[in-house]
């Protein structure tokens, strides 16, 4: 689940190994261009730590934020996590 904080949305996946983590990577970067709003994130082997915030807006938590979240918790069911 997405939570708020510190001006972003943030949240945790954990999966079942580092080519399913950056897979899913890639499906989220594809995204992000199309919808031109793009993460901050880290990845460390099977897990990826995301955080969204519009820089345009003053580093704030905006719709767009929200429509990218929703488009990549989309993603994530696919890879049941
Ligand atoms: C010019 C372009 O629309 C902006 O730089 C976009 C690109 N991607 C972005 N991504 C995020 N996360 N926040 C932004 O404010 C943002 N701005």
């Amino acid at each position: 689940m997405w939570t708020e904080k510190d001006n972003h949305l943030t949240r945790s996946f954990k999966f079942r190994d580092f080519k399913e983590a950056f897979a899913f990577m890639t499906e989220v970067a594809v995204v992000a261009e199309e919808i031109n709003h793009h993460p901050w994130w880290s990845n460390s082997y099977n897990k990826v730590e995301i955080r969204l915030t519009t820089h345009d807006a003053g580093h704030t938590v905006t719709n767009r934020d929200h429509v990218l979240a929703q488009r990549i918790s989309v993603l994530a069911e696919r890879y049941g996590v």
